[in-house]
């Protein structure tokens, strides 16, 4: 494995190396996307959703069932902030990594570890690999959180069984992400703040084709019911959706 600064470890390049499988090629756009808006990511995470994903994301983490001691995974971990809550939760005595193919979210994610004081925090090693294969034995882990990630990942199926195969016997998988309503006014009101709201201010930053990207991305990801059919398709023993944050976000818990 392929070591990079920071006690990166990596998958080989060439799991990443843009082929005719369109998929890939997707793959590598995606990627490009979150390197380019990782230095402004937190912060607009912050400002238009009026710092309310914070909590969004300690409820993901919360309902994961993350216990002191406990071996945990933060799937598409970016800048870290779940994989930090989960740090905590797992605390000195408990091992947490973060896996991204993005190394600038990895780079931002490192250097606020640096930044943080916390002691739990030296229990985290950031990994850059693929949600498609990732790089661990089966049952692996007590807890796995994915937090708007699934929706990302170019072959959302794979990542479910991927996750499904990682975790340990019982264990839970807790996918936060926006959420597809079935409700057409929260469709509706979810799509206008992302309009006229959220692509207005990325575009301040250069970012307007990027955070563009939110919509049809949230137009082409899963219901509710959808994601828990697809969590028990791959084998998954219970799925449960909820919604949170008004309708416009939704958390999958499953347990295998
Ligand atoms: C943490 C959040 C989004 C992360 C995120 C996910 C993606 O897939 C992206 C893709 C491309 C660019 C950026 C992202 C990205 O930041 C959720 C909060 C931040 C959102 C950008 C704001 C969404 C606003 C909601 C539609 C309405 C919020 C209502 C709230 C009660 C104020
Ligand atoms: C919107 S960010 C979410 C970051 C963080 N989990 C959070 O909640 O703020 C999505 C992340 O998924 C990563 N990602 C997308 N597809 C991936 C894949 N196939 N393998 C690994 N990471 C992936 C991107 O690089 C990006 O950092």
């Amino acid at each position: 494995m392929a070591s990079l600064p920071f006690g990166f470890s990596s998958l080989p390049r060439s799991s990443f190396r843009p082929t005719r499988n369109l998929k890939i090629r997707f793959s590598a756009d995606r990627q490009a996307l979150f390197n380019r808006i990782a230095p402004v990511y937190d912060n607009l995470n912050d400002l238009l959703s009026l710092g309310q994903h914070r909590i969004w994301k300690r409820m993901a983490v919360s309902w994961s069932g993350a216990k002191e001691g406990d071996d945990v995974l933060d799937i598409c971990c970016g800048s870290g902030d779940l994989t930090f809550l989960l740090s905590e939760r797992v605390g000195p005595h408990g091992k947490a990594a973060g896996l991204d193919f993005s190394n600038e979210q990895l780079l931002i994610a490192s250097t606020r570890q640096k930044l943080r004081s916390k002691a739990c925090y030296k229990n985290i090693k950031w990994m850059e690999g693929n949600a498609l294969d990732l790089p661990f034995p089966d049952s692996s882990f007590d807890a796995v959180t994915i937090g708007y990630g699934l929706r990302n990942v170019v072959d959302r199926h794979r990542a479910m069984a991927e996750i499904c195969r990682v975790l340990k016997p019982g264990s839970t998988v807790s996918v936060l992400d926006f959420n597809k309503s079935i409700n057409p006014l929260s469709t509706t009101i979810q799509e206008s703040m992302i309009d006229n709201i959220v692509v207005t201010v990325a575009s301040g930053y250069g970012l307007e084709n990027e955070y563009k990207y939110l919509k049809s991305s949230i137009k082409d990801f899963l219901t509710g019911n959808e994601l828990e059919k697809l969590a028990l398709e791959v084998g998954f023993s219970t799925a449960k959706h909820f919604e949170i944050g008004f309708g416009f976000m939704g958390n999958l818990l499953a347990t295998r």
